[in-house]
């Protein structure tokens, strides 16, 4: 990260720290070739220790979603590295990238449930799948999908429906219970409550708080601040591709340090620090502009 502030914890790897489930380090994406080509990401590093919760914040265009997709290995990183579970997997062909998807250390939940799930499988068929591609007989698979079903507070009954017969709310808590069956490592989630009522985003909300409460390791990207203040251990701020600002939740929100982070915080009416009046946004929107 070529100007963000340190970040607030310690990556580790150093002696007595635990080795981050993700370590990416001066990350760049491009897409297109020669001048045509642009780029999406810029000297971007950011780590996640076990059992944190980063939460990835920016505006739109920002670079959110290719930072997911290079973490999934569906986008190519141009230069730098991306560590995942331990394993250095930048060069990694599509193969290599399946096989490690399919082990299931990293797993991911995006804006439209629909994307995360195959419409003609089953809930039960979807709960289950990742853990029959990694080998588990039918029997076992199927009841340990059944066991998340409590993790996101839906009920067994939905189990013989297909993704269709289901309210967005629900489509995207059995998204999560996918995400989760394999205990990954690190969960990757992309605007997950973006797509929802206010009554389901709380509750999907409540489920993350929840999980990482019980140790899973989760990055949450959106464009609100809202949804991330009150889940996330540490804030990351992504500017036109590169990552401005890094640190504790509640030191972002307190004390934004740069002029983006400010404006964010300042427009956000539902945090407890201090919004920006109209004037102060105009002379702040002006700042970055310059
Ligand atoms: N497949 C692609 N080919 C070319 N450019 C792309 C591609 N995908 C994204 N981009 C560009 O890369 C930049 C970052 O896009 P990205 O989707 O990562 O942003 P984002 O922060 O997730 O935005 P949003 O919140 O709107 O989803 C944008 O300028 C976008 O136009």
């Amino acid at each position: 990260m070529t100007t963000a502030s340190p970040e607030a914890r310690p990556a580790g790897g150093e002696a007595g720290a635990p080795a981050p489930v993700l370590a990416v380090e001066g990350l760049e994406v491009r897409y297109g070739r020669g001048r045509r080509g642009r780029s999406a990401l810029r000297g971007v590093s950011l780590s996640v220790a076990p059992g944190e919760t980063v939460g990835v914040i920016g505006e739109t265009g920002s670079g959110k979603s290719t930072l997911a997709r290079a973490v999934l290995g569906l986008v190519r990183a141009s230069a730098g590295s991306i560590r995942v579970g331990g394993e250095e997997v930048t060069g990694y062909g599509n193969r290599r990238w399946r096989a490690l998807r399919r082990r299931g250390i990293v797993q991911y939940v995006f804006q439209d449930p629909l994307r995360s799930l195959d419409p003609d499988l089953t809930i039960e068929d979807s709960l289950s799948e990742p853990l029959l591609i990694q080998g588990v007989e039918r029997t076992e698979a199927v009841e340990r999908a059944r066991a998340f079903l409590d993790r996101v507070h839906l009920s067994a009954e939905l189990l013989g429906r297909l993704p269709g017969e289901l309210s967005g709310g629900q489509r995207q808590r059995v998204a999560v219970a996918r995400a989760l069956v394999t205990e990954p490592a690190l969960v990757i989630l992309d605007e997950p409550v973006s797509a929802l009522d206010s009554a389901n985003r709380v509750q999907v909300l409540e489920i993350l708080k929840e999980l990482r409460a019980a140790g899973t390791s989760l990055v949450f990207i959106s464009h609100d601040l809202g949804s991330i203040a009150g889940t996330a251990d540490r804030i990351a701020v992504l500017y036109r591709g590169e990552l401005v600002e890094v640190g504790s939740a509640r030191d972002v929100i307190n004390h934004p340090r740069h002029v983006y982070t400010r404006l964010l915080v300042g427009s956000a009416p539902t945090l407890h620090a201090r919004t920006a009046d109209r004037s102060e946004r105009e002379a702040l929107r002006a700042r970055l502009a310059g």
